[in-house]
């Protein structure tokens, strides 16, 4: 409907001005594990009451409020899992993501949003000491801890469209690598793809740790230190820059990105993963809205659109870029060419 023909509402302030208790709630059906309850047949609120071991009053509001949010089903008084719930919040599918939110919701990323007032009179946050892109800040284990089952299909995805999967020696650069899963994808799926993997030590633990279960740490090393220092070495045929560029500003991306060109062999590929921004700055809403995260947690970070990142590869040398879809996630690739 346009805006002309609607009634003037109130309600998008007041779900607004709510939102926290949108975060508290979902927050709590995961600690509780409603969602794996409902999974394992428990439906009714009796069932789920004993199985979750809270009060019935409780856990007949929580159920009708996560009914209402469309995260469960109500038929005849019987509560059920959606499609998304049960692929994403069952703690039994290979896809939980439930864990993320011991980064989404850890003190660091929320302290951001504690005073907006003074990141926007500011232009970034007001967290001191940088924010997220302290050295070795500790925030950035919970998110290789939390936030890698989010981001294992799209590591998947990439190695993927790749096609590097017929054996040619592939050496591989995973820049701030974190929990690892981009390396080691490529790893699992080419069984002569070396990968270095670059991050703060203490957040490397967790690739190493990963790189090991998946069986590939014969073939998996690391390099310890900031991206902005370290020695890369060189003749890589990949380098991937998996959400990173989005904490600096293009300065800043446009002085490692020389560092990345020079380290590439001829022929080279960088691989970008980003939540881009159409040009217009506000859609698709989820990627573009990721530019208030960047404003509260860093000095000058930016959702950035596809030109603007095209503008600071082409700045360091690179030959051509294209973007590209990673649908069914919201964010996209950008390949760029030595
Ligand atoms: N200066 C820096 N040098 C190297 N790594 C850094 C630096 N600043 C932040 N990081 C790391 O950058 C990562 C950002 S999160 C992205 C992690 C991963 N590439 C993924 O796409 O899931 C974290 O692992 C941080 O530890």
């Amino acid at each position: 409907m346009s805006d002309q023909l609607r009634q003037p509402s109130p309600e998008l302030f007041f779900e607004t001005v709510n939102a926290y208790q949108r975060t508290a709630t979902i927050k709590a059906a995961l600690e509780l594990d409603v969602f794996t309850a409902i999974g394992e047949g428990r439906r009714t609120i009796q069932a789920l009451a004993a199985r979750c071991e809270t009060s019935e009053r409780g856990m007949r509001i929580l159920c009708d409020y996560l009914v209402i949010l469309s995260f469960l089903t109500k038929v005849n008084g019987q509560y059920g899992l959606t499609q998304d719930s049960a692929l994403f919040l069952d703690r039994r599918s290979e896809a939980y993501i439930g864990n993320a939110t011991e980064f989404l919701l850890s003190p660091m990323i929320m302290d951001g949003f504690e005073d907006i007032v003074a990141a926007v009179r500011k232009g970034g946050t007001v967290i001191p000491e940088d924010g997220t892109v302290a050295p070795e800040n500790p925030v950035w284990v919970k998110f290789a801890r939390g936030m890698a089952s989010m981001m294992a299909l799209p590591a998947k995805l990439i190695a993927k469209f790749l096609d590097i999967g017929d054996g040619r020696n592939l050496k591989v650069l995973d820049i701030a690598a974190s929990h690892g899963l981009f390396g080691i994808e490529i790893a699992l799926l080419n069984p002569n793809a070396e990968v270095v993997a670059l991050d703060w030590p203490n957040v490397l633990e967790v690739a190493k740790e990963n790189a090991q279960n998946a069986g590939v740490s014969e073939r998996y090393s690391t390099l310890e230190g900031s991206a902005f220092d370290v020695n890369y070495g060189n003749g890589y045929d990949i380098v991937l820059l998996t959400n990173f560029l989005h904490h600096f500003d293009p300065s800043t991306c446009e002085g490692l990105l020389k560092k990345v060109h020079a380290s590439l062999a001829a022929g080279g590929r960088v691989v970008t993963l980003e939540m881009v921004a159409n040009e217009d700055r506000v859609s698709p809403p989820i990627p573009a809205s990721f530019s208030m995260i960047m404003l509260a947690s860093t000095p000058r970070g930016d959702a950035y659109t596809f030109s603007e990142l095209q503008r600071m590869f082409e700045n360091t040398g690179f030959l051509h870029n294209e973007l590209h879809q990673l649908p069914p996630t919201m964010q996209r690739i950008v390949i760029s060419h030595k």
